[in-house]
């Protein structure tokens, strides 16, 4: 379980014009995100989702308030128990950020070699499980954005955290691969148990695979709401009646 209590983050305003001013980008933000929900993120640009998630991986300490992994508060840590506790939440960027010159099985391997195992079989087992088997040994610029994601997916999930935070994973994707990816992280909350939170400014994405989300708005949580999934495609006879229905 996550868990924000009366969280604020606060930075020095960037640049010149504004010197000494503070940016607010969360205030007073109280959340909890239960065991293996899939919890969406939404907001505008600068309403302050990337910060929520760098909060909740502690790669930033709050400015107030807690932020609770399971009951631990990672500021309250030693460094050494921190980064073990920082290794149970695994991260899935926009861009990817796959090493360019290494292959898809030795981005994968790269967590586990940092903790100085070597442990191949999991490696493929990841990739298999993303569907990405059969390109292991291809280096990223061989691939689709929707594969290289999926590679990124399975680097994150590879030493097995129980957390995996998305910020706007399939933002740089077209329809088919964001489905691809979306497919993918469904199956990973399914059949891993993981907890995954999704930020996206995408809606769609939100809507056909969160069970709840939180709404903010100039880093103010405004809602926390249920999210009610569309029909799927089969409820439709065809293409034309889903887009009339959807759109309407
Ligand atoms: N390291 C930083 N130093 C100064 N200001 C920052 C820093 N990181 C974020 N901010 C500011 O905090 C506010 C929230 O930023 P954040 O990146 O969390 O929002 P976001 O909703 O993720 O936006 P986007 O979708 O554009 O990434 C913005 O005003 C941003 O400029």
């Amino acid at each position: 379980m996550i868990e924000l209590q009366q969280v604020t983050k606060s930075y020095r305003s960037r640049g010149t014009g504004r010197r000494g001013g503070e940016v607010h980008a969360l205030r007073g933000i109280d959340l909890t995100i239960r065991d293996e929900e899939m919890f969406g993120v939404v907001g505008e640009s600068g309403s302050g989702k990337s910060s929520l998630l760098r909060l909740i991986n502690h790669l930033e300490a709050p400015t107030s308030g807690r932020v609770l992994v399971d009951g631990v508060d990672l500021a309250r840590l030693s460094p050494r128990a921190r980064r073990a506790q920082r290794r149970r939440i695994g991260m899935v960027f926009q861009q990817f950020n796959l090493l360019a010159n290494k292959t898809a099985f030795d981005n994968v391997a790269l967590p586990l070699r940092l903790q100085r195992r070597r442990e191949r079989e999991r490696v493929m087992q990841m990739l298999d499980f993303v569907n990405m088997a059969d390109r292991a040994h291809q280096h990223p610029s061989l691939l689709s954005g929707g594969e290289k994601q999926r590679v990124a997916i399975a680097r994150a999930l590879v030493t097995d955290p129980g957390i995996l935070l998305c910020d706007e994973p399939t933002s740089a994707l077209d329809d088919h691969h964001t489905e691809e990816v979306m497919d993918i992280l469904g199956q990973v909350r399914r059949e891993l148990r993981t907890t995954i939170v999704l930020v996206s400014h995408e809606l769609d994405v939100v809507k056909a695979s969160c069970d709840r989300a939180a709404v903010l708005e100039r880093g103010r949580l405004t809602a926390v709401t249920d999210v009610v999934a569309p029909p799927p495609r089969e409820a439709y006879s065809s293409y034309a009646e889903r887009a009339q229905r959807y759109l309407a």
